[in-house]
């Protein structure tokens, strides 16, 4: 241990990071293998230059040069090419070409839930959790294809094990286990306003994930990638886990995507307000770039065109499409990280923790729409809020799982009148149906749920 004490006090004092060590003689022996075991793991010269860019504030110089980029409507496709669509998506699933990545490895802290977001039940009728929401519908769309899906479940090393277990417990919701691949994203150090990495105890590092551009990473480390590659796959969907609507694999929209040509595309709604929380997709220095609501300069966000519609009004729901030399090419590059200005609490020099009132540090993500600016153009798709989109993001109000369930309900109820149910017989009456029956309104056999209807108030189909 002594020699590896030394190289690590050499590291740390070229790095002005000494003081890591400082309660390092109060520490039992394991807790001092673990402490020097966590600095070892870290990337110095990549907190350094990170810290240089927070007082360079480079993030600013970012914002140049936005313009809006014209998404297609989907409204807009006629039935017929609707159909051409689904089937070109669903001849690439069929053929195994592609694979799909759920980014869940944020932590719920706005959602007032410790737990991994995924196991959140936001209160439908069958209390399915946004993984099986999820899961379900990938069986519907394997089912569709006669082959089940290779389903990468990104998670952090605060939820992992937690994760793991709950599919476990629950036998994978019935996918078939071999398909599932669970992998961490990574963690970096935080610091302080003077680059000072912060101990979260005296003998721990404090880390926090590294942003779902992780992800990227991540499946490079952890062998991931190549294993993809070897399968065959051409095309990654990415998607979030806590919209309670989102389409996981969509066959439209893979075959969107593989009829404009183009290596990337995306999902997005017309934005709701000016100042809601999404992310904006449009043109940065001439390439496609999802601009995040934190650093959208409220000038931007609330410009009009002369209809009075909002001139960026792309809103990002985390629903994209990669082709796996995509992300493969990113790696040429150097990854971009975002800087977030938090509270944070630490050990101080007498060994206490502070909880502080202000932001007191720095945290660094990288997010997974940066690789877009690393793309020639990408193809987006504006599709319908209420059909796909159920944010989970706060406790109440807004975005929060009342207003997830509500819309998810709704979208069920119109997909039983669609497919011709009377409303009137929809009365007081809350009906949810499983992603197994069906995927996005189709299959859903009117007789039969007429009856059904006549004997309960809450009807699961
Ligand atoms: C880094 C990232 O992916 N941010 C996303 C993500 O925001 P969060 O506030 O981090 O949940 O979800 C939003 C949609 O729900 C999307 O609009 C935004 O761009």
């Amino acid at each position: 241990m002594k020699e590896k004490i030394q190289e690590i006090e050499g590291v740390l004092r070229k790095y002005g990071q000494e003081h890591l060590l400082r309660h390092f003689k109060e520490l039992s022996d394991e807790e001092k293998e673990n402490l020097l075991d966590q600095i070892l793991l870290i990337d110095f010269d990549l907190i350094t230059s990170l810290y240089k860019k927070v007082i360079n504030h480079e993030k600013n110089e970012n914002q140049q040069d936005l313009q809006p980029l014209k998404a297609y409507e989907w409204d807009a496709i006629d039935n017929q090419e609707k159909q051409q669509l689904y089937d070109i998506g669903i001849k690439k699933i069929k053929d195994s070409k592609a694979a799909v990545i759920l980014l869940a490895g944020g932590q719920g802290t706005r959602l007032g839930y410790s737990g991994a977001k995924g196991t959140f039940d936001i209160g439908l009728p069958s209390h399915k959790s946004l993984f099986q929401l999820q899961c379900e519908r990938l069986i519907n769309i394997s089912r569709k294809c006669g082959t089940y899906i290779n389903w990468y479940i990104m998670t952090s090393p605060v939820n992992h094990d937690e994760t793991v277990q709950f599919f476990d417990d629950n036998n994978y919701f019935d996918y078939s286990k071999e398909n599932i691949t669970f992998f961490k994203q990574g963690i970096l150090p935080t610091i302080d306003v003077n680059g000072e990495i912060f101990l979260e105890e005296r003998g721990k590092v404090s880390m926090a994930p590294n942003g779902n551009g992780g992800c990227f990473l991540a499946i490079k480390d952890k062998g991931i990638l190549t294993e993809m590659k070897e399968k065959g796959i051409e095309w990654i969907f990415i998607n979030g886990i806590d919209n309670a609507l989102v389409r996981v694999a969509d066959p439209y929209f893979l075959g969107f995507a593989v009829k404009t040509g183009l290596p990337s595309a995306s999902k997005v709604v017309s934005k709701k307000s000016p100042d809601e929380k999404a992310g904006i997709l449009c043109y940065q220095n001439k390439r496609p770039a999802i601009v995040e609501y934190s650093e959208l300069p409220v000038e931007l966000a609330q410009k009009t065109n002369d209809d009075g519609n909002l001139i960026y009004d792309n809103a990002n729901i985390i629903s994209h499409l990669l082709k796996l030399e995509v992300i493969e090419e990113f790696f040429n590059y150097e990854i971009p990280f975002h800087v977030a200005h938090k509270k944070i609490p630490y050990t101080n020099i007498s060994g206490d923790i502070e909880y502080p009132s202000e932001p007191n540090g720095y945290k660094f993500e990288s997010f997974i729409f940066d690789i877009f600016s690393y793309v020639v153009d990408m193809a987006v798709l504006k599709v319908r809020r209420e059909e796909e989109f159920a944010p989970v993001k706060n406790k109440d109000g807004e975005d929060s799982p009342f207003t997830a369930k509500n819309l998810v309900l709704n979208l069920h109820r119109n997909w039983l009148i669609n497919s011709g149910v009377d409303s009137k017989l929809l009365d007081r009456k809350i009906v949810e149906i499983s992603p197994l029956t069906s995927y996005n309104g189709e299959d859903i056999e009117r007789e039969l749920i007429i009856d059904k209807l006549f004997q309960s108030g809450t009807l699961l189909i």
